[in-house]
């Protein structure tokens, strides 16, 4: 029935302020009113409709994608937006694009690792728009191992430039996203080679298109890969592939703020710590944890509105069959994901703060918190968006035969999210990073070191006093136990940062205590899933973790009246969600029946192909029945 909400009654047994919960998801009231009119414009503006991506070839899906892009453009600069404004536009847009690239790493590169000079004279091309950017690392042959490219800058004194040169086949970029069909510009990451000395990777700006007709420069190879993963989803974007046949650039364009080469072609390193030309990749895993908790609410929303509306067994005297989110086994599996969602909202928000902190000691040349915001970002970003692709995973089975159809939304959801466990660094080997930060701090620790911010606990722990070892020794060897304590060590950060956050003063009735058994509700179910390793080295006994198991169901139940509510906080429009099952009204049946006669399919009776393939069967089965 339209107009009709489905979810009323769940949405009266809410114990606490929805409003009021908004505003603590938003992150403050001025974020919520801002996301509140931004997404509403978008949810208005036919251009921005989507809901048929999943059904577009390749060449007609990527040109509306380039299609929506200028558009939006166009209505950043026509209502005057903000950069606040402008990102939450690309936002609720919601569909990757080259413009990711170009203002998520192409301008934090030069900000970050270029000088003011080098600054004042791209960022302004970029910020107009009048040079589109990517951010040109990976190749065929390496992507992990940064220090293993191969693309090569050989500095030339004769004419002050760079020669910029892939040498083999595995030198090839491959996977830039914004690379393959638009960007003009790339920040190169090559080897310096100066006097036949390898001086490592650093990164340069390229231009690889013209801007009069869009044609490789000369000496450049550029394309797409090809077809990703999933329909619609990651193949709005063009992630390319690029040979460079001994191009020059000028001396100055290479990113200069960590290390110089001077027109005499003398290497200077700047007093900073060479890692800051990874500081790029630094700043956008930071963002993809605070993006993470967007992804996962979103599937967490989807699967609990359906979990209210669907109906399964147990019907009494003929009276209505149980809802699906009743069952325990159905809790047991949404609910901590739900909990993952606000916990991952608040380190995120956490994590920001960290990054912003490190910046400022930079500026004033402390580098000491650099080690541990690496150690931060690359561990949560690996926790987080492990998770989070798991999770949107789950959530699509928590919907049953129905969370199969694209059209609720999951299946493209999912595979738009899982390349972020491989981008920006592969999970495992940003775990191992983790480690190898956890294995220095533990040598520092037996050397009377104190230490301090995330690792603070390491220092209380006794046995750990005691330890003396050595990084490498041993460390290959037990790399997968390594792994399991650096996911460990992530997970404590998430339950010791949404702790702090319960400590804050939070107004709105009731929303505290949703809070609060969410946290408990986070903590315990990884106690539980945990609890053989708690058990097997006596940080808990069996009474205490059966105990714990009995306290997480009680969380189980206190949640369950309040779970639509929790989900309604996340402020989502039916057109950003884009899934049947996730309807605001909850008015799933005739929503899916009607939208099934939508499919191209159904657009003739008999199918194209029925002639050709369909009909001599018949015909010949017609004929094996006469005989
Ligand atoms: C659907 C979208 C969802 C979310 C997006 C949301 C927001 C994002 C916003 C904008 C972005 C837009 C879109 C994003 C989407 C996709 C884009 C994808 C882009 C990419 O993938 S770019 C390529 C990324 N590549 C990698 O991440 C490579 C991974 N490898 C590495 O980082 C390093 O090489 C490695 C493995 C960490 C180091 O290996 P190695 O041991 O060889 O180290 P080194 O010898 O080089 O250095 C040793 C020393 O340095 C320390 N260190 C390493 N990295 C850093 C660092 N980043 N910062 C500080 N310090 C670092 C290391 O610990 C060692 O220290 P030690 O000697 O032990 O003291
Ligand atoms: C959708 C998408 C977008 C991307 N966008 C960009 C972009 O814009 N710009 C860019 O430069 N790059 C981009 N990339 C590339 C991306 O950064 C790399 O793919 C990523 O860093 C992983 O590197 P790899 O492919 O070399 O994986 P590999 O390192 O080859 O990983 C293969 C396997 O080996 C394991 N492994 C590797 N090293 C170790 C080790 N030391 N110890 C134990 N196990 C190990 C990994 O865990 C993994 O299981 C993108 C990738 C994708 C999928």
């Amino acid at each position: 029935m339209e107009g009709v909400d489905h979810l009323a009654d769940e949405r009266k047994k809410a114990e606490f302020n929805v409003e009021a919960m908004k505003i603590v998801w938003a992150g403050s009231q001025h974020n919520l009113e801002v996301s509140n009119r931004i997404s509403k414009l978008v949810a208005d503006d036919p251009a921005f409709r989507k809901d048929d991506r999943t059904m577009l070839p390749r060449k007609e899906l990527f040109k509306n994608t380039l299609r929506k892009a200028a558009y939006a453009w166009k209505r950043i600069n026509e209502l005057r937006l903000s950069e606040e404004e402008a990102s939450k536009l690309r936002f609720y847009v919601d569909e990757t694009a080259y413009t990711d690239l170009h203002w998520g790493m192409f301008i934090p590169a030069i900000k970050g690792q270029g000088t003011d000079e080098q600054q004042r004279k791209w960022l302004p091309l970029a910020y107009k728009m009048q040079i589109i950017g990517c951010y040109a690392q990976t190749e065929l042959g390496h992507g992990s191992n940064v220090q293993g490219l191969e693309t090569t800058a050989t500095f030339d004194p004769h004419t002050d430039e760079f020669v910029i040169h892939s040498p083999t086949l595995t030198s090839s970029k491959w996977w830039p996203g914004g690379l393959g069909k638009v960007s003009t510009h790339a920040v190169t990451y090559a080897r310096l080679i100066i006097d036949g000395k390898d001086h490592g990777v650093h990164g340069f700006i390229v231009q690889l298109r013209s801007l009069e007709d869009h044609r490789p420069l000369p000496g450049i190879t550029v394309g797409d890969i090809g077809m990703k993963f999933g329909n619609g989803a990651y193949n709005t974007m063009d992630n390319g592939v690029l040979r460079f046949d001994h191009v020059r650039i000028p001396r100055n364009q290479m990113l200069m703020k960590v290390s110089q080469v001077t027109r005499e072609g003398k290497y200077k390193q700047s007093d900073v710590p060479r890692q800051l030309v990874y500081g790029t990749m630094v700043y956008v895993r930071q963002r993809i944890v605070a993006d993470a908790s967007c992804y996962l609410s979103r599937a967490v929303c989807i699967a609990t509105r359906y979990s209210a509306v669907r109906r399964q067994f147990g019907s009494q005297n003929g009276g209505p069959e149980t809802q699906v989110i009743d069952y325990k086994t159905q809790q047991s599996r949404l609910f901590p994901l739900l909990a993952s969602a606000y916990a991952f909202r608040f380190v995120g928000e956490w994590l920001e703060w960290l990054y912003t902190d490190v910046m400022q000691r930079l500026q004033a040349n402390d580098f000491s918190t650099l080690p541990e915001a690496h150690a931060c970002t690359a561990g949560l970003k690996s926790l987080t968006t492990s998770v989070t692709a798991d999770g949107i995973e789950e959530c699509r089975k928590l919907c049953g035969g129905h969370g199969y159809l694209c059209t609720s939304g999951l299946p493209e959801l999912f595979a738009v999210y899982v390349p972020a466990c491989t981008y920006e660094g592969d999970n495992i080997v940003l775990l191992l990073q983790v480690a190898r930060f956890l294995m220095k701090t533990v040598s520092q620790i037996g050397t009377g070191k104190q230490p301090v911010g995330t690792i603070a606990y390491m220092g209380r722990i006794e046995h750990l006093m005691q330890c003396r070892c050595n990084v490498q020794r041993g460390f290959a060897e037990l790399s997968a136990d390594l792994v399991e304590a650096a996911v460990a060590h992530c997970q404590l950060i998430v339950v010791s940062k949404f702790i702090e956050k319960l400590q804050q003063d939070i107004p709105g009735e009731g929303v505290k205590q949703q809070l609060e058994a969410l946290c408990g509700i986070y903590y315990l179910s990884l106690l539980h899933k945990h609890q053989g390793d708690f058990l097997a080295t006596s940080y808990l006994t069996p009474k205490q973790s059966a105990l714990a198991n009995d306290q997480l169901r009680a969380l189980y139940s206190k949640v369950r009246p309040n779970a639509i509510a929790l989900v309604d906080a996340f402020n989502y429009s039916d057109h950003f969600l884009s899934s049947i099952l996730g309807r605001y009204d909850g008015n799933v049946y005739p929503k899916l029946y009607e939208a099934a006669w939508k499919d191209p399919l159904n657009e003739s009776v008999v199918p194209d192909g029925y002639h050709e393939y369909v009909r001599p069967l018949l015909k010949q089965q017609l004929h094996t029945a006469r005989l």
